[in-house]
């Protein structure tokens, strides 16, 4: 039999902007409508029956054309982008749609971009509340009232600043690809995204988002949300958690399917696949009858998707959160059961013993979500895998540095780092970049490398000579001092010179090496082509060793050649290129190394 399930709805948004809150409110609204159902804790999620829905929506809705199926809206209670891209279910997302708050005072926020990309690659349709309209200068607050009749109380100048407010947000939208409007002036929601102007704090709006997701998920995800209902259950767990007198239990949202208690499931673990046998399917407790914490769950015979559970069987010590769980009613299903997950696992971790970075995150999930944003990047992976970052990362993240510089360091989404993995980083120089926004991670990473690359440059150009010809004035008079050192006026030919030069002549005898330069009253750190500047020169005696009207070069080293051609080419103009070849044709009567330049 086929039926449809309750949408899986996940709370996005940056950092305070409401997601908490929101989420209470919405559990909240059950005190309101005991009588139309009430508001069904789930593990790990809430669940609002679409009675309840109905009679918060009151006259809005009329928003709702047709006949409404949907039974009612099942919220994942951890918010946040990090649990979004944590719960997976056949390779995209768990939440069906999704909620992105935005405090509308504040406007975007680096976490609001993230969110936004991350539902973007997930395909997730979601819908934007726009949260705090209370805070706005002279709003009078009706708490859970809805928008629209909320609004029209307010005056002119309240009603001003939040339309200047959302087309602020709206504008931001449009930068990143999206049209947006306030949901009463959405034509088509499939091309538009609808922002609801709420107050978590005061309920304000929140009949409007509930109505507005249902209408959504009915209207556009009714296929997705069919379900065998009696087909065996498939879920993605939520957290791992030892519970007293329970032993190791799993948390896991339903997708689809019904959970039954005699059932074995496979479930993801750290590197294998765990089968085992279901002890007790376990539901909270409604609040006002846990008397003793020990006892706050109900145990259950089945449960059907969507719903969050609390699942306890042995052996589950090493499930792995974000994980898939599959239930399995033969030994038929046992094996492909695994195999999915095993192929899953495996697709996630990488361990590829290439030169590349090392990757950690907290669940398969985000490690996914992390490794595929690096691959985007073209930076390559040896290793992505679940936990917190280790001293063995460490070693390894070494051993790459001794191949390339810039590899050798490790990411970690939403991961510890241990005490002495910091300590071996830090003392060798191992950089670690670990937070919880992925985009944040991999910039840091950017700056980092960029930095690097510039500091090697300086010092490279530091060590690095660049090749000059130079031509003493054939004029007597421009011979100012004729040793100790030398002092010639000079007209650079090619190139450059710069004070420390070693010179050489046209025979490849080397006569010296520049002490100084100067220009006009000037001292000089460079001359180039076209200068025509004093240098002295310590070593040679004008006249017996070099004469006026002589060409000399630079004298560079084989090390700078190899700089310069690998490393500096950038580096090099073309007068710098003519120099550099005037040079390899002196040195070559000597080295048969520079007839290959
Ligand atoms: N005035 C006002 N304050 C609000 C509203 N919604 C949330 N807040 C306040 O904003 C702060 C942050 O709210 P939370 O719900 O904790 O935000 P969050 O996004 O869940 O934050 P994290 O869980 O830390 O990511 C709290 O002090 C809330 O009381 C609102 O609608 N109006």
């Amino acid at each position: 039999m086929k039926k449809i399930r309750q949408p899986i709805i996940a709370v996005l948004g940056h950092v305070d902007h409401g997601k908490t809150t929101m989420l209470d409110r919405i559990r909240k609204t059950n005190v309101a409508s005991k009588e139309a159902g009430g508001i069904t804790q789930h593990i790990g999620a809430t669940e609002v029956p679409i009675e309840v829905v109905k009679e918060i929506a009151g006259p809005l809705l009329s928003l709702w054309k047709g006949e409404i199926k949907l039974p009612g809206l099942l919220f994942i209670d951890t918010p946040g982008h990090e649990a979004f891209t944590s719960l997976r279910a056949r390779g995209g997302s768990l939440a069906d749609l999704a909620i992105l708050i935005i405090d509308v005072n504040e406007g975007f926020q680096p976490q609001t971009i993230e969110s936004i990309e991350i539902l973007k690659k997930y395909k997730t349709p979601f819908i934007v509340a726009a949260n705090k309209i209370d805070r706005i200068k002279g709003w009078k607050i009706n708490e859970n009232e809805p928008f629209l009749v909320n609004f029209k109380k307010q005056d002119q100048r309240a009603q001003q600043e939040l339309e200047t407010k959302l087309w602020e947000v709206i504008g931001k939208f449009y930068e990143m690809g999206f049209q947006a409007n306030r949901f009463d002036r959405v034509q088509d929601f499939t091309k538009e995204l609808a922002i609801v102007p709420i107050s978590a704090k005061y309920g304000i709006g929140i009949a409007e988002l509930l109505v507005l997701i249902a209408g959504l998920a009915q209207r556009y995800l009714e296929q997705k949300l069919k379900i065998e209902v009696e087909g065996p259950a498939k879920g993605t767990i939520l957290e791992v958690r030892e519970e007293i007198g329970l032993g190791t239990t799993i948390d896991v949202i339903v997708y689809d399917g019904t959970l039954r208690k005699d059932d074995t499931i496979v479930v993801g673990g750290k590197d294998e696949a765990i089968v085992t046998k279901i002890r007790a399917l376990l539901k909270p407790k409604p609040l006002d009858e846990i008397r003793d914490p020990r006892f706050r769950f109900d145990q259950v015979d089945e449960v059907a998707a969507a719903a969050g559970i609390k699942i306890a069987a042995p052996g589950l010590d090493g499930a792995l959160a974000g994980s898939p769980v599959i239930a399995a009613r033969s030994e038929e299903d046992v094996e492909k059961a695994k195999q999915e997950i095993l192929s899953q696992i495996e697709r996630i971790k990488i361990e590829s013993g290439e030169i590349g970075v090392i990757v950690k995150a907290d669940t398969l999930g985000s490690l996914e979500a992390l490794s595929k944003e690096l691959q985007e990047k073209d930076i390559p992976i040896r290793k992505a895998d679940v936990g917190d970052i280790s001293k063995t990362d460490v070693m390894e993240a070494l051993s790459i540095k001794d191949e390339n510089e810039y590899l050798g360091v490790i990411f970690g989404f939403n991961v510890k780092v241990n005490e002495d993995a910091r300590e071996i980083a830090d003392a060798r120089g191992i950089p670690i970049f670990v937070g919880n926004i992925i985009y944040k991670i991999i910039e840091d990473y950017e700056a980092w490398r960029k930095a690097e690359e510039e500091a090697k440059k300086r010092e490279l150009l530091a060590q690095t000579k660049f090749p000059g010809v130079i031509k003493l004035f054939p004029d007597e008079r421009y011979v100012f001092r004729r040793s100790h050192p030398a002092i010639v006026g000079i007209e650079v030919l090619e190139g450059r010179i710069k004070p420390g030069y070693p010179l050489m002549k046209q025979n490849g005898e080397r006569v010296g090496v520049i002490k100084s330069i100067k220009s006009k009253s000037d001292f000089i750190q460079e001359a180039k082509r076209g200068d025509q500047v004093a240098i002295a020169i310590e070593g040679p005696i004008v006249g017996r060793h070099i004469h006026p009207g002589e060409m000399l070069y630079v004298d560079l080293s084989r090390d700078d050649v190899m700089r310069l051609v690998k490393e500096l080419r950038n580096e090099l103009d073309e007068t710098d290129i003519r120099a550099l070849k005037e040079i390899a044709k002196v040195k070559k009567q000597k080295d048969p190394f520079w007839a290959t330049l």
